[in-house]
């Protein structure tokens, strides 16, 4: 009862908000209400091949994408995957795949030992070409707590679980098996076109992914565009959007990976000094967690999805998320509440690795810690190292850097950005329902990141819709992908290479009418 009062109250203030900020809004003149997304372009325009399913190809589908979870192409660090499990990948999708292997027009590659790299040679060679990417690797799984065994891909209630299932075997074999479709259908692309498919990119690419952008660039490769995985179709993310939205990441966070350490006489445990390093280390962290980074909502383009969805929302949210210049203080501690919407304003400090002690009745020598640090766009390793160091004010505590970048620069996102339209039509043919595409940020990292010099326009974005309750299982226990939304992943690709084919995209307002 409580609840719904404070519900009714937060509701009743929310409206007058409203009504004081549409009041201000025509006082001055100053009427916030933000730009539509951009027109339809491909308007009218259909594949001209359809997206039809035998109950074969179903089956066939389906099992493809659950003999590829089996293979455990694990990933522990650069040092530690598994090599014979990401030497069998390839050759289970020569052995899936065989129009795709066996075509003249497909060249076939392996880079830095166990990525793929797909060269299909389109009929016009004037059409710059563009990049589906993927990678094979897994993070480890623990083998309590799924509902099956996390490299069984059994089947669920029409769900295959398994780790990898939409990070990101779906998408690594999803392209291939739209490719695969598409030959048998006497598909020959007029656009060229890359397939990347990454060994080792969950311990940060540098032998998979970065050797294909290399060999590409010295083979002076310029992309139109080019599309991986780290961003969905999010369902029930918004309170007051009711409908999916298609966001597609055009920028992803920058990390920092660094490993602390403290270091001190080892001794008796029974003559203690004050403190330990286990002691002086856990403070730090501790105060590293306490203190969080600022809160930069507004400084990046995370402001993007809320002004592409303003009118989408109920009233009387809507007046406020069309008027941020106002309420922006407002949403932003409304972020801050989720871990998965305070990814989108902040630089998040992890926690992830702390080891010390070797015995019960000895002083330990040394404790270290590993931190994981995801950087918002509008930031920088420098900024943030700074703050680092002032937070934890201790000289004692050593700072080692595993690994530091910045955040990735921001992708076209216009009426003429040739990927976002075609994204948009593809989306349009095999997602009705999802009216809303939206620019968004990547809370993660991906391979993506190695190819900035081959294009500007990176997108990430994966065919899927997650409700709330899907985030978690990445990375999490029990991943899982329903048998549907990997048939409609696989046909969005389909769509998508043939969509890619058109030479150039129509004036958006002379095709306006059309849809
Ligand atoms: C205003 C927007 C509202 C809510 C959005 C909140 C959170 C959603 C953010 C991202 C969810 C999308 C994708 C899955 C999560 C992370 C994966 C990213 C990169 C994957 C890289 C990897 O580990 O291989
Ligand atoms: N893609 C993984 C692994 C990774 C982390 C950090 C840098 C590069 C890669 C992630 O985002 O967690
Ligand atoms: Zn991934
Ligand atoms: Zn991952």
């Amino acid at each position: 009862m409580a609840g719904r009062l404070r519900g009714a109250a937060w509701a009743a203030c929310l409206g007058l908000c409203g009504a004081a900020v549409a009041l201000l809004a025509v006082v001055l003149g100053r009427a916030y209400v933000l730009r539509p997304p951009p027109g339809p372009p491909l308007g009218g325009r259909r594949a001209a091949l359809g997206f039809e399913l035998s109950a074969r190809d179903r089956q066939e589908l389906k099992e493809a994408l659950r003999g590829a979870i089996k293979i455990q192409t694990v990933s522990f660090s650069p040092e530690d995957q598994n090599t014979t499990a990401l030497a069998e990948f390839g050759n289970y999708i020569k052995k899936v795949f065989p129009a795709v292997f066996s075509t003249k027009f497909i060249q076939h590659e392996i880079i830095g030992g166990y990525s793929h790299l797909f060269t299909v040679q389109g009929s016009d060679p004037q059409l710059m070409p563009y990049m589906l990417l993927a990678h094979m690797d897994v993070v480890p799984a623990s083998q309590e707590g799924w509902h099956v065994p996390p490299f069984s891909a059994e089947e669920l209630d029409g769900f295959i679980y398994g780790r990898g299932t939409v990070d990101n075997k779906n998408s690594a074999i999803g392209i291939l098996q739209a490719l695969e479709f598409l030959l048998r259908r006497d598909y020959r692309p007029r656009r060229s076109f890359y397939i990347g498919i990454g060994h080792d990119e969950e311990v940060s690419g540098r032998k998979g992914a970065m050797k294909i952008a290399a060999l590409l660039e010295a083979r002076g490769v310029k992309l139109s565009f080019l599309l991986d995985e780290g961003s969905v179709i999010l369902d029930g993310f918004l309170e007051g959007i009711k409908k999916p939205v298609a966001v597609i990441a055009i920028t992803e966070k920058g990390a920092i990976t660094a490993n602390f350490s403290v270091e001190k006489e080892q001794g008796h445990s029974s003559a203690p000094s004050k403190e330990t390093s286990i002691g002086i280390l856990a403070a730090a962290l501790s105060r590293l967690e306490q203190n969080p980074m600022p809160n930069l909502f507004g400084h990046g383009p995370e402001i993007m999805i809320l002004e592409h969805l303003a009118s989408e929302f109920r009233f009387p949210l809507n007046l406020i998320m069309t008027n941020l210049w106002l309420f922006s203080p407002i949403i932003s501690r409304i972020f801050e509440q989720k871990p998965s919407t305070n990814a989108l304003i902040r630089t998040t400090t992890a926690i992830t690795m702390f080891n010390a002690g070797i015995k019960s009745n000895v002083i330990p020598p040394s404790a270290k810690a590993t931190v994981n640090f995801r950087i918002h766009p509008s930031q920088k390793v420098e900024e943030v190292l700074e703050i680092v160091k002032n937070t934890i004010a201790d000289d004692r505590v050593k700072i080692h850097l595993q690994e530091a970048f910045d955040p990735l620069p921001i992708s076209p996102w216009d009426n003429h950005a040739f990927g976002v339209q075609i994204f948009r039509r593809t989306l349009l043919d095999v997602f009705p329902d999802v009216s809303n595409i939206a620019p968004g940020i990547c809370i993660g990292n991906t391979d993506s990141r190695h190819f900035t010099k081959l294009t500007d326009a990176i997108y990430r974005f994966n065919p899927l819709v997650f409700k709330p309750d899907d985030l978690p299982r990445v990375h999490g226990l029990n991943e899982r992908i329903s048998i549907e939304g990997y048939e409609k992943q696989v046909e969005f690709l389909y769509q998508l290479i043939q969509n890619s084919d058109i030479s150039k995209l129509p004036e958006p307002h002379a095709n306006s009418h059309e849809l």
